[in-house]
């Protein structure tokens, strides 16, 4: 998480200017619950008093180390004009010195995305409102998002996006501290946007965004699946679940249209989606893309058995990336190509083509795009970064264990001679149940392991490597040499590219773009590129001079 984006200007600094004055008795009736003693008009909504503007409707919520309510009397020498809270939350304000009007709901939370839409008029279906894609999976939110607000930039559109890396709302770029905001914050960019003349939005959709209602009161115009593999399991406690969350996106009151990328025979996950999606939004709203030809031809998915709308021909690498075609069913056809390497960022390329397409640009119009503009070559910070040749050196932000394997596979010296040498840790107080299993891949797909940290937040550090590496030696049919336990992260940066010869790969994954590591409650500012690229110097520095 990068925390820079705490210290000064970010996503909940920025409010459209002109907010819509909504009644306390208009959101009490839009929680649902009965009308207030006293009422108040409000000009905004937030759920944390560290936040809140003059006027706000204060929403104190239960939450993981705390209840809001007990933010109360912050909240209201901040400006608060009023209480939106539970039944909790109103024991607890009885207790408090607060002299504001309150509102108390079933299940608050649920509100907060309606009645920020209210007052700040993000989605008005008067036609003003951005086209609005929304993508969710796993792995590959942030490069896709990437690739639509490229697409859309190239076919001459003033885009915004919000996700984990930036908010781009008009000019102004400023970084992120979620990959999804919380409600109040993603209605205030959304009219932001359209304040500023933007006419295309891309955004990220996390599953934490669906559970806890981030996104509620928001119709996407297309959403796209990218894949489900294990992560998170901490906050869903089985893939089954998580899949449902995810689910919750491809429904009529949240997309107009859906867009899902079927993997391969493995991947059950895609089909279900496709599934679910054509139950949901019709047959004609949903479009899937075959990475290989023959997968979704041959899948059972029940009654809705389906083949694939897109599928993927004429696969060549071109530099670093990719040269793909895109074939409909109905004959259409677009030339691809990519700048990033990585088979998956094949298949972002091509979700983010068809999302596209689906919002409503024709085919035509878009291969003009990408011919002229070769807008799919744009780098995202620190997604299979190239810091260096001679070895190959790439910051990559793989965290989980499908995107460990897949972005070693990417690093794979390509005549088979050199090594791959992987520098990587886990997140502390987050699903330790893949520690292992990405313990496991790494010992499988490198020659050297060197297990360092990640951020461990409040967990104990030399705990959490421990569990990685355990799971690194106990690998079945491991190709790892070596399993080496590092720290600090800097130093194992170091170590790996020490160890590189000129024909090897070091992979350094996990934190990709991210500029502050923390441990124990402390920020540290460190960023992989930045090491990685003073170790290749001082690498090549003392080879010239043993010369
Ligand atoms: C697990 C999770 O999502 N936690 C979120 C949750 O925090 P919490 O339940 O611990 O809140 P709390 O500290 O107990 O406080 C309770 C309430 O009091 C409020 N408060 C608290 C202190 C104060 O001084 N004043 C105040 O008003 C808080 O805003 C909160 O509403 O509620 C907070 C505000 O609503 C969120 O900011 C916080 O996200 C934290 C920062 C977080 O790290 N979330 C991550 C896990 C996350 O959401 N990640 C996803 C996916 C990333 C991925 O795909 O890899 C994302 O979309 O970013
Ligand atoms: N389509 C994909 N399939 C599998 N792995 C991928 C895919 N795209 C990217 N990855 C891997 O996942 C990492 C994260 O990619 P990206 O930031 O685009 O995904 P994300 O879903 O936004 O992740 P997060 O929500 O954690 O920020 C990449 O660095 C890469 O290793």
């Amino acid at each position: 998480m990068d925390a820079t984006a705490q210290q000064g200007h970010d996503a909940q600094t920025m409010r459209p200017a002109r907010p819509r004055p909504l009644s306390l008795t208009e959101a009490a009736r839009l929680t649902g619950a009965a009308a207030p003693a006293r009422t108040v008009d409000v000009t905004g909504i937030s759920l944390d008093s560290r936040q809140l503007r003059p006027g706000d409707l204060y929403a104190a919520l239960p939450g993981a180390r705390a209840h809001g309510a007990q933010f109360a009397e912050q909240a209201e020498r901040a400006g608060a004009a009023a209480v939106l809270t539970d039944a909790e939350g109103a024991g607890l304000l009885e207790r408090a010195r607060v002299d504001l009007p309150v509102v108390v709901a079933p299940d608050p939370r649920r509100s907060v995305g309606t009645i920020a839409a209210r007052v700040y008029g993000s989605r008005p279906e008067d036609g003003t409102a951005p086209v609005l894609l929304a993508v969710t999976g796993t792995n590959g939110k942030t490069t896709t998002t990437y690739f639509t607000n490229s697409l859309l930039r190239a076919l001459g559109r003033t885009t915004g996006l919000i996700g984990t890396i930036e908010i781009l709302a008009g000019e102004q770029a400023i970084p992120s501290r979620l990959t999804t905001p919380e409600a109040p914050h993603v209605h205030a960019l959304l009219a932001l946007m359209r304040e500023r003349g933007i006419t295309a939005a891309s955004m990220e959709v996390s599953s934490h965004a669906l559970e806890f209602h981030r996104v509620d009161g928001v119709r996407f115009d297309v959403a796209g699946f990218t894949n489900l593999t294990q992560d998170h399991l901490d906050l869903h406690g089985s893939m089954e679940e998580y899949f449902s969350v995810k689910a919750r996106l491809f429904t009529p009151g949240r997309t107009g249209r859906a867009v899902v990328v079927l993997q391969d025979e493995d991947d059950v996950w895609g089909a279900r989606m496709a599934a679910h999606a054509r139950a949901q939004l019709g047959a004609d709203r949903v479009d899937t893309i075959a990475l290989r030809g023959d997968v979704a031809e041959d899948r059972d998915t029940g009654p809705d058995r389906h083949g694939a709308d897109w599928t993927l021909t004429a696969l060549t690498r071109r530099g670093i990336g990719h040269s793909f075609t895109l074939v409909h069913r109905d004959g259409r056809s677009l030339r691809v190509s990519t700048g990033l390497p990585g088979d998956f960022n094949v298949a972002n390329a091509a979700l983010a083509v068809v999302m596209v397409l689906a919002s409503g640009v024709d085919v035509g119009q878009l291969q003009r795009a990408l011919d002229e503009e070769d807008p799919l070559t744009t780098d995202v910070p620190g997604r299979m970064q190239l810091i260096g040749t001679e070895p190959t050196a790439v910051v990559d932000f793989a965290h989980n264990p499908d995107a460990l394997r897949r972005a070693l596979a990417a690093v794979e010296p390509p005549d088979g001679q050199g090594r791959v040498i992987v520098v990587f840790g886990a997140t502390g107080e987050r699903d330790r149940t893949k520690r292992p299993v990405m313990g496991a891949i790494a010992a499988r797909h490198a020659d050297v392991v060197i297990v360092t940290d990640d951020d461990p937040h409040d967990e104990e550090p030399a705990g959490i490597r421990e569990e990685v590496a355990a799971g690194a030696r106990a690998a079945a049919g491991a190709r790892a040499q070596e399993v080496l336990v590092l720290a600090p992260r800097a130093v194992a940066i170091r170590a790996a590219v020490a160890m590189a010869g000129p024909g090897d790969s070091v992979l350094v994954a996990g934190r990709g773009h991210e500029t502050v590591q923390e441990i124990r409650g402390v920020d540290h500012p460190l960023d992989d590129r930045e090491e990685l690229r003073a170790a290749l110097a001082d690498a090549q520095q003392g080879r010239r001079e043993d010369r």
